[in-house]
């Protein structure tokens, strides 16, 4: 008997995204559905390429059209992504979704997390800007092997000059850095500050991206208020490291994204330095600094724990030397970002899906 689109389409609506509630047919990401004789193809359109679940997704589908119309069917899944974006997109429209990286406190490796992040979602397809908008001390340049660098402009038809992001690793970058003396005194300060970083989202060429991830400056200050109140933002993830001096200030800075005036959706907490593991015991982990004291501020705050990042060398020396440590995909540390990036873009995903998005 004929296989028909039908009977493939009725299988696979017993597959259902655990995100979303709802069965794959309804949520309109079957496409391209081809049969011949038992030749089944289609694709499988996610809404993020990070998207954690996508093995099982695969899996379950496979296993409905198996059970529910040919055990011998010949199934082929193609796997693509179209990243979703809030309903509200009257600004920076080809700008799905900003993310904010934040810290309570100075070095607890939000750069680091920002760039890791940045180069893990772009590895994964997605097309991924980063601006560096930390006043005090942008790491960015130092972080991609760009110190010095200074990005070109263009002229639109219309008159309007528009910086041209430096590319490397596939990511769109613009840093505060590009624009100082990296020897000078910060010169960053009040409507100047602001003023520039508006600049940085509004005046530059940034095309289309998925993600605009955005490394803020330590603490909770006028950059925070000037960026959370002009553009829509996705969600802010959050760094800290497991000392109670970082968990203290951190508790203020994710206190700041829930107050009512600011009301930005927290993605969750990430736990940098979370331990140490010498290479001789590779399965000893050593809480230099406390433990799980990242895991107990996400619970208190209601908030998703994102995962620990070890302290690693690697770290240290792929930051210095401008290679982000995920760029490596063999590490365990670019294997822990994936996960991370993972449940950041799934959790972009579920708080983009409103009826429209369904
Ligand atoms: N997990 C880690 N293991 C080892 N080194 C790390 C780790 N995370 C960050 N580092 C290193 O710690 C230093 C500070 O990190 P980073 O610049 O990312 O922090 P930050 O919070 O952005 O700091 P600031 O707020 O001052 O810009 C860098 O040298 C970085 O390479």
């Amino acid at each position: 008997m004929e296989i028909s689109s039908e009977q493939v389409l009725a299988a696979l609506r017993n597959v259902e995204d655990p995100d979303f509630k709802k069965d794959l047919v309804t949520l309109n990401m079957i496409k391209d559905l081809t049969i011949e004789d038992k030749k089944i193809s289609f694709t499988l359109e996610l809404t993020t390429p990070a998207c954690p679940m996508k093995d099982m997704l695969r899996n379950a589908c496979l296993n409905a059209i198996k059970y529910f119309v040919a055990q011998d069917a010949d199934i082929h899944i193609n796997i693509t992504s179209r990243v979703t974006k809030p309903a509200d997109t009257s600004q920076l429209a080809d700008i799905k979704n900003i993310i904010l990286v934040s810290s309570g406190k100075g070095g607890v490796g939000k750069s680091t997390v920002a760039s890791n992040l940045a180069v893990t979602l772009a590895a994964d397809g997605a097309k991924v800007g980063l601006i560096d908008a930390d006043i005090y001390g942008p790491s960015v340049p130092t972080m991609f092997g760009l110190v010095g660098a200074k990005p070109s402009a263009r002229e639109t038809a219309e008159g309007k000059t528009l910086i041209l992001p430096i590319e490397k690793y596939g990511i769109k970058l613009l840093s505060l850095g590009f624009f100082a003396d990296p020897d000078q005194p910060v010169p960053w300060r009040g409507p100047m500050a602001s003023n520039a970083i508006k600049q940085l989202f509004n005046d530059a060429d940034w095309g289309e991206l998925d993600y605009l991830i955005v490394d803020l400056p330590p603490g909770t200050g006028d950059i925070h208020i000037t960026i959370t109140q002009s553009f829509p933002i996705a969600g802010a993830v959050i760094v800290t490291t497991p000392q109670q001096v970082a968990l203290a200030d951190t508790r203020k800075g994710l206190a700041m994204f829930k107050m009512p005036s600011i009301n930005i959706p927290v993605l969750g907490v990430i736990e940098n330095m979370a331990y140490f593991t010498p290479e001789e015991l590779p399965d000893n982990k050593y809480y230099i600094f406390g433990r799980d004291g990242g895991k107990a501020l996400a619970t208190a705050f209601e908030v998703p724990f994102l995962g620990e990042i070890p302290i690693v060398q690697g770290i240290t020396e792929g930051g210095d030397s401008g290679t982000p440590i995920a760029l490596n995909k063999e590490s365990k540390t670019a294997a822990a970002f994936a996960e991370i990036a993972g449940k950041i873009a799934q959790q972009v995903s579920i708080n983009n899906a409103s009826p429209v998005n369904c």
